[in-house]
């Protein structure tokens, strides 16, 4: 299997990328889901984060904005929470990967890719991206958000520009969502057909290399089991 992490920072398009490949037939893990779940109503860490942080819970199980209220401002408070949600996504994560495991392409939507060193386990990662303007128009637009929680949410994330010069692939956002599509399309097409080595040479050069003879394609010998959330 090629497992491909998908990131970027707040407001990117992630959410909106991810759906792009799921339409293509990859199967996606997202991080992000599996904390809304068990965080929700009747969510398994409800109880503990109430414990945790008094306050924050209610019938409809965590209420986000007051908890993103206490630790979005204390790293130390955040560090307790990430502790308890990361190992339980890492366990669902584990479940996706189990039940996906003769498919030849796979996405891990993951928020903290290169902040938790999730970038580790997967085959090559995928950065979303667009101009800091426009993520701030678009997450501005988002009720309950306000520019003081955006610049929290940022100080926190690795900045766009060290996640794009990290990547394997970037897909810009910042245009129109048939670019953006076609760009996925392309990307997921090249990936099946001649794998992560050929695709990344592709995507680096301005002209077509030559495909590689066989369509095998080698992991990078990454471990999976250690990805975090
Ligand atoms: C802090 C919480 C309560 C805020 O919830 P809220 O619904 O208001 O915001 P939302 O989840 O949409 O997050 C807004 C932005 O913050 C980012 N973000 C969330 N948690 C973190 C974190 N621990 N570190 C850095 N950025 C984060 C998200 O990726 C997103 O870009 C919530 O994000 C949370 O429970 N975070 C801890 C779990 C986590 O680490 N999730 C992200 C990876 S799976
Ligand atoms: N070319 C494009 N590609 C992707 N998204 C686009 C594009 N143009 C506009 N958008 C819009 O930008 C928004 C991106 O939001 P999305 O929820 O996908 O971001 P996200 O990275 O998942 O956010 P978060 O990290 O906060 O969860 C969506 O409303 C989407 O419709």
């Amino acid at each position: 299997m090629i497992l491909l992490g998908l990131t970027g920072s707040i407001g990117m398009g992630k959410s909106t990328v991810a759906a792009m490949f799921r339409r293509l037939g990859v199967p996606v893990f997202d991080a992000d889901q599996e904390v809304h779940r068990l965080q929700g109503p009747g969510g398994a860490l409800v109880a503990e984060i109430e414990a945790l942080f008094p306050g924050t819970t209610g019938p409809l199980g965590v209420d986000r904005q007051a908890l993103g209220r206490v630790v979005l401002h204390d790293k130390a408070a955040l560090h307790r929470l990430e502790s308890l949600i990361h190992p339980a996504v890492a366990r669902a994560r584990a479940r996706f990967l189990r039940r996906h495991a003769a498919r030849r392409l796979a996405v891990l939507d993951i928020p903290l890719l290169y902040e938790k060193q999730g970038w580790r386990a997967v085959d090559a990662v995928v950065v979303v991206s667009a101009p800091a303007w426009m993520q701030r128009r678009r997450v501005l637009a988002r009720p309950g958000m306000t520019p003081a929680k955006l610049a929290r949410v940022r100080a926190l994330q690795l900045p766009d520009a060290e996640k794009r010069r990290r990547a394997d692939f970037v897909i810009d956002t910042g245009g129109l969502i048939d670019r953006t599509r076609a760009d996925v399309y392309r990307l997921v097409t090249c990936l099946r057909a001649h794998g992560v080595r050929y695709c990344r040479q592709c995507a680096r050069s301005s002209s077509t290399p030559k495909p590689p003879a066989s369509r095998s394609q080698k992991g990078t010998g990454w471990s999976r089991s250690g990805a975090s959330s």
